[in-house]
């Protein structure tokens, strides 16, 4: 746990930094009442031992102060004049609990105890605001149990994986439901209670993905004006998942590799050594194998990640599920605009199994919701699906040539989409097709993302 340690009396204060550290946890300090709020506003502390008597300040008067900048801080006061009635007015004023001055290491394990209890009530609530936000984002419901014998085996790992702390990586095309089984995995694994965090690897510069992931100290970098803390410790005790784990950069590699293999990290910017217990899910729809040939991954790190690996199929290897997805996501969608639609036609069943569906369950998704929304129908007909569906055509390219110099009826989106496609089958990096298609990567990233391209 990090500590902050607020107390005008240096010798006190020193010393019960001490104490903390001795007890394998992180302690900072804090003279007076502005200090305390100037770190709390930067540093995500875990509780904060807060003085009585702070020279001209108050200690239970910077306790709202505090509360107001972190509303779940818990907040211990102590003192040398501890009397019942001071005890009590902290406790009003939102402390957790009051220490009388100097204290035994005894007494410090118990109010140490009940702050583990706090903190991680603490973060059940946020991991209850989480799922509230999800199910308010309005993703379907996965569907887990899948006719496909391929799909049964790839869920039997999944399941058998959850139990153990092993590293997983989970291999697939974009779209076949990577992060979605990462989630599943998390949700029947021991530590579902715990934080489930997700580092999206390639939407971020070099530097930020390394401040994100292992968190960073003010001035570690040019626009770094604050303390901050990185998913690795937001993910504390849980599951840590690196989606796109392909395009992780070389030089943050090592870094990855001694939080698996030591469990150890640094933040940028600071000398301190600190253990991280996260278990790591990592995805990519990236030929690992291909990329450590190429020098692109460290052949160690891949081993270390390569302890159980499933790979999901792409949805044209999954025909018998393709239909049960589609009637899934027509009833899920018909739900989330308050359209009355029921189905799909015969007709408009036989395209959708027909179609190979190069974007997985994302193109299928994207495919069912803009059908749901523009039919006129109770059921979704042929007529309401893209026309390369409805044409079986999924090469991409394949309908671009001939409405470019014809000039047929082509949308923005569909050239927009064939363009970045182009780009990145004759680019060797996401950096360098970003730069010719002049927007920055994240951009990229995202659009690569939502149009479902590999
Ligand atoms: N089991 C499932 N049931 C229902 N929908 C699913 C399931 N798995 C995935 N999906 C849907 O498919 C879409 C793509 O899923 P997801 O983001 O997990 O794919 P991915 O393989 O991680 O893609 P990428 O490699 O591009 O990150 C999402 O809209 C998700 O809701």
């Amino acid at each position: 746990m990090d500590f902050l340690v607020v107390d005008d009396d240096q010798i006190f204060r020193e010393a019960t930094c001490l104490l903390i550290e001795e007890e394998g946890h992180f302690a900072a300090s804090a003279s007076n009442g502005d200090v305390a709020l100037e770190r709390v506003r930067e540093d995500k502390f875990d509780a904060v031992l807060l003085d009585l008597h702070l020279g001209r300040h108050n200690g239970l008067t910077l306790i709202p102060q505090l509360l107001k900048v972190r509303p779940n801080l818990p907040i211990v006061m102590f003192s040398a004049q501890g009397t019942v009635k001071t005890a009590v007015q902290a406790l009003h004023q939102g402390a957790v609990d009051f220490l009388e001055k100097p204290f035994t290491r005894d007494q410090f394990h118990a109010v140490l105890a009940r702050l583990r209890r706090l903190s991680e009530m603490g973060q059940k609530i946020e991991r209850l605001e989480q799922e509230v936000k999800e199910v308010q984002s309005q993703s379907p419901e996965p569907l887990i149990d899948f006719e496909t014998p391929v799909m049964r085996a790839v869920m039997d790992v999944l399941q058998r994986a959850a139990k153990s702390n092993a590293s997983v990586l989970i291999l697939g095309e974009s779209g076949t439901g990577k992060s979605v089984a990462a989630r599943a995995l998390h949700a029947q694994s021991n530590l579902a209670d715990r934080p489930f965090v997700t580092v999206s690897c390639p939407a971020l510069s070099k530097e930020l993905l390394e401040s994100q992931l292992f968190g960073h100290v003010r001035g570690a970098f040019t626009g770094a004006m604050r303390d901050h803390w990185g998913k690795v410790k937001a993910a504390e005790g849980g599951t840590l998942f690196l989606d796109e784990i392909g395009d992780l950069p070389l030089e943050i590699q090592p870094k990855l590799l001694r939080l698996l293999q030591e469990k150890e990290y640094e933040r940028l910017g600071e000398t301190i050594t600190r253990r991280s217990d996260v278990r790591i899910v990592a995805a990519t729809n990236r030929d690992l194998k291909k990329r450590v040939a190429e020098g692109a991954f460290r052949e160690d790190l891949y081993y270390r990640l390569n302890v159980i690996t499933v790979e999901m199929p792409p949805l044209r290897a999954r025909p018998k599920d393709v239909l049960r997805f589609a009637e899934h996501y027509v009833r899920h969608c018909a739900t989330q605009f308050g359209r009355t639609v029921d189905g799909l036609t015969d007709e408009a069943a036989e395209c959708i199994r027909r179609y190979s569906w190069p974007g997985n369950l994302r193109e299928l998704r994207n495919t069912i919701e803009r059908a749901v929304i523009l039919t006129h129908e109770k059921k979704i007909t042929a007529a309401d699906l893209p026309i390369e569906i409805r044409l079986n055509e999924s090469a991409p390219g394949a309908l671009l040539d001939a409405p470019l110099q014809t000039g047929a009826m082509v949308s923005l989106a569909t050239l927009e989409e064939q363009h970045i496609r182009r780009v990145l089958e004759v680019t060797s990096s996401m950096n360098e097709a970003a730069e010719i298609l002049g927007i920055d990567q994240a951009t990229l990233y995202r659009k690569r993302k939502k149009m479902g391209i590999k």
